[in-house]
């Protein structure tokens, strides 16, 4: 079978991230993002990340890249990274959880797509307003935005489920909502390239992609699984559209044949279109 080569040197510059991502996911029938955190004390992080990229991007249609690898590496070694990834048709996510004013957000952003990443996890608590020009300004440079909606650990509910006041309530009665309803919908009005939910947060993956309509249907990015319990196949019955999973395969004795049986594990599902 004949890949679609997406490097950036012959990738059509009017494709979005979400575009970009969607259609690799469909050419490798995988939508298995790789999250390549190996653990402190690695050895040679940059060969480590290279190897890894290498034999596993048949089955995977992106990479998430952690301080794991972007604190100790230098951004030359990031920008060969990017490449290699490229080279072998995957996107490149990284994790910052981004969180901090317009002016800094766009600098790290500005950094980072130099650098040859296609998108950043970004936290939406810095609200509305600045979720929707950070996005803006993202998509002027075909840069990606993910937005953090519900995360996968236990304590997660203390924050993202935390009861808020709602601010469009005008009734008399004061009403309140879950933070993650509240960031879900902003992410929503930003137009964000999709939101990361817990893989083990079936009701809150089931309600978010009930919610959205053909045009406003959010990818649902889901960590949190195997590892930290939760199931593939649940996930995606729920509604999530891509598998972020780390450990469960980098981790394992043979990742190869655990990536392609997880793949094919799951390969009658629909991917996001
Ligand atoms: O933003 C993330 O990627 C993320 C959000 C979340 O809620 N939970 C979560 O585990 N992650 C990241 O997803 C990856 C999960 O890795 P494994 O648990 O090894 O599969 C790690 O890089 C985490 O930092």
């Amino acid at each position: 079978m004949v890949h679609i080569r997406w490097s950036k040197s012959n990738m059509i510059s009017s494709l979005s991230f979400k575009e970009r991502i969607c259609a690799i996911s469909k050419d490798k029938k995988s939508s298995i993002i790789l999250a390549l955190d190996p653990p402190y004390g690695t050895k040679n992080i940059f060969d480590y990340v290279i190897e890894k990229i290498e034999s596993l991007s048949s089955y995977s249609c992106a990479i998430k890249l952690n301080f794991h690898v972007i604190l100790p590496l230098s951004g030359n070694e990031l920008k060969k990274m990017t490449k290699c990834a490229h080279d072998n048709d995957l996107q490149v996510i990284a994790d910052l959880k981004l969180n901090d004013i317009f002016d800094t957000n766009k600098v790290v952003i500005q950094h980072l797509a130099s650098m040859g990443f296609d998108s950043t996890i970004l936290n939406p608590f810095i609200g509305k307003n600045s979720l929707v020009s950070i996005t803006r300004y993202a998509h002027s440079l075909g840069f990606g935005i993910i937005s953090l909606v519900y995360m996968s650990h236990p304590e997660a509910v203390e924050g993202y489920g935390a009861l808020i006041q709602s601010q469009s309530d005008h009734a008399v009665e004061t009403k309140f909502l879950p933070l993650y309803r509240s960031f879900y919908g902003n992410s929503i009005i930003a137009g964000v390239d999709g939101v990361v939910i817990g893989g083990n947060r079936l009701d809150i993956i089931k309600e978010c992609s009930s919610k959205g309509t053909p045009t406003t249907n959010i990818p649902i990015y889901s960590p949190g699984l195997i590892t930290q319990g939760g199931n593939v196949k649940d996930a995606l019955a729920s509604g999530s559209n891509y598998l972020i999973i780390g450990r469960a395969i980098i981790g394992s004795n043979s990742p190869v044949t655990t990536i392609r049986s997880i793949r094919d594990s799951i390969s009658d599902r629909n991917l996001y279109l």
